[in-house]
């Protein structure tokens, strides 16, 4: 049967943990945005109600990675959070790979640990608790990093980007997903309100997106798409497309 018709590449149920991101609602919330306990409690729910084609992203994600693997080589996570990408590719995975996720806060890595707990019975799974500009990426042939790039400083990111080219084995591949701001103030303002609807349409009340909006200012600072790939090409990656684009949301991939 060939692969495209393989029902096991349809099983992209996400696990997420259930507990409700009411973080905004009531208060005391985390000003500026910080990946505290509290955060990292309801952190599933958060992201999936606030990130557009969250599964979907990461079902992609999963497609690419698995295409582009090489045997014997690492797949690395960075920002992996609660482990949810790395325990969706480790179901998808055809053969035991080495699956790497990076996170530089431990409660997140305690929740993907045990999310992690069956995944591990196949893949060889390391959780690494360090900031991404101090890890090396040698040996890998898929490197996903999403959501992630946006929260560093931007003097880092161009770093960390080449970094993480300089460690991929040739033919290796890069999945980028991050929130982009548009080059066009109008066009800002228009995407602005659609995604503010979409929080509004998955259970958000207007106060609780205003509240969020301002603890990420300065904490989570979007470029625009065209900035993005240009830092890509720069990192010295030759191939660049993006397979989904919803509201301020983008995924790239990155071909070494
Ligand atoms: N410098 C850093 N180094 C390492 N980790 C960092 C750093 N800065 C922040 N983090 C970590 O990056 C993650 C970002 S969340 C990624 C979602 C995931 N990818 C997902 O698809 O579920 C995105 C979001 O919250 O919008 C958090 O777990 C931080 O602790
Ligand atoms: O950009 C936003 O407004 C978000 O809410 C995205 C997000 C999702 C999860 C943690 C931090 C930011």
């Amino acid at each position: 049967m060939s692969d495209q018709f393989d029902p096991e590449l349809f099983q992209t149920k996400l696990y997420l943990s259930p507990e409700k991101d009411q973080l905004f609602e009531t208060g005391p919330w985390p000003k500026p945005f910080v990946f505290n306990e509290d955060v990292v409690r309801v952190f599933d729910d958060m992201i999936s109600r606030s990130v557009p084609l969250y599964r979907e992203v990461l079902a992609c994600a999963a497609h690419w990675a698995r295409d582009y693997y090489q045997p014997g080589t690492r797949i690395i996570d960075i920002g992996c959070s609660t482990g949810t990408f790395l325990e969706l590719l480790g179901r998808f995975l055809k053969q035991p790979a080495t699956l790497v996720g990076i996170d530089n806060s431990q409660p997140m890595l305690e929740k993907a640990r045990q999310k992690l707990e069956r995944i591990q019975q196949i893949h060889q799974v390391e959780l690494i608790c360090e900031t991404a500009e101090n890890c090396s990426f040698e040996n890998s042939s898929v490197v996903v990093i999403n959501y992630t790039l946006q929260f560093l400083p931007l003097q880092v990111r161009q770093k960390l980007l080449r970094s993480i080219y300089e460690g991929l084995n040739p033919g290796g591949l890069l999945f980028l997903s991050e929130k982009v701001k548009s080059a066009c103030p109008q066009f800002q303002e228009t995407i602005n309100r659609h995604y503010e609807a979409f929080k509004a349409h998955n259970g958000y009340a207007k106060t609780e997106i205003e509240r969020k909006k301002e603890a990420l200012e300065n904490v989570l600072v979007p470029l625009t798409e065209a900035q993005q790939i240009s830092m890509l090409q720069e990192s010295g990656f030759s191939h660049i497309d993006s397979p989904i684009k919803l509201h301020n949301f983008i995924s790239l991939v990155a071909l070494k």
